[in-house]
């Protein structure tokens, strides 16, 4: 039996037009969601997905502000930028597309992002406030694919998910959320010793290492669900983690690459600028 494709471009598509009428209500009230993107240099995978936030934007209703700096910018000039953003009061979400030039270092520009108007829930405050369950915007990728599952009716309570990678941005607060939602969690990474041995135990499978097709039959067991966070470009197409065409036949349900997760995580940058905007208020 081949597995059910689990839809994020269609799931995604839901979560906008829910997140539009949100929108158009907060209109009435006089509050417009305001998302500044940071863009500096013109890395090219960068600039794909920074067209697709401001799309989505568009869709949602939410006003966006596209703020593109040459990579000779110094790290001290950007985060001036950053402090202008926080302190702006049109602006409820700040992004700033990663990666960076060498000469900046990320960490420092991610906590100089003000807590309340982080949309990508990357500043320390964020992630030490999700880690104690305590209110936060999470994580967009993470955040996506808790929808997704939820969304597609996969259960997640006493089932077992095993999670491969340890990225910040995926393989730890996926791990985090799935425990939350009671679920027991295996984390693994690219130097998990037998990682097969620990893979094929995973009613939930999460494929975050950033291999391409590094996951195939042989990792999965029969009936599991698997979702594949990678984004590989390889060979001028798009791929996952996870061969898709082998696991597809022993899979319950899978996400594919394209159309799975991606798209899942715009649509949280979204719905996090639309959270901020309410709780910043006007
Ligand atoms: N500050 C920051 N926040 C991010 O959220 C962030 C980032 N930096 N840097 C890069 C990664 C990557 N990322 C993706 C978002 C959407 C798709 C997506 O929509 N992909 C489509 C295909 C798009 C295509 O064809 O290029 C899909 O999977 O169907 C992919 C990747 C966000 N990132």
């Amino acid at each position: 039996m081949t597995a059910t494709i689990i839809d994020g471009k269609t799931i995604a598509k839901e979560v906008r037009s829910e997140l539009k009428i949100e929108v158009a209500k907060l209109k009435e009230k006089g509050l417009i969601p305001g998302l500044a993107v940071v863009l500096v240099g013109n890395h090219p995978a960068s600039e794909s997905y920074v067209k697709g936030k401001i799309r989505a934007s568009e869709e949602v209703g939410i006003n966006s502000r596209l703020i593109r700096r040459e990579s000779s910018i110094s790290e001290r000039e950007l985060l001036e930028l950053i402090e202008t953003l926080n302190a702006d009061p049109a602006i409820h979400g700040i992004l700033v597309q990663l990666p960076l030039p060498d000469h900046i270092n990320p960490d420092k520009v991610i906590a100089t992002i003000s807590p309340a108007k982080d949309v990508d829930g990357f500043t320390p405050v964020s992630v030490g406030n999700m880690v104690i369950g305590q209110e936060a915007l999470l994580p967009c990728t993470p955040h996506g694919i808790m929808h997704l599952l939820q969304r597609s009716g996969v259960q997640i309570a006493g089932k077992h998910a095993v999670v491969v990678g340890r990225s910040n941005i995926v393989g730890k607060p996926i791990s985090l959320l799935l425990q939350r939602a009671d679920a027991t969690v295996t984390m693994c990474h690219s130097r998990t010793a037998d990682l097969a041995s620990h893979t094929k135990q995973a009613d939930i499978l999460i494929a975050a290492v950033g291999r391409p097709e590094m996951l195939t039959a042989e990792h999965v067991k029969p009936g599991a669900v698997v979702i594949d966070v990678g984004v590989n470009r390889h060979e001028g197409k798009l791929v996952g983690d996870v061969k898709f065409d082998e696991v597809k036949e022993i899979a319950s349900a899978i996400t594919p690459v394209p159309g799975g997760v991606g798209p899942m995580t715009i649509a949280m940058l979204m719905r996090n600028t639309v959270e901020a905007a309410k709780r910043i208020g006007k």
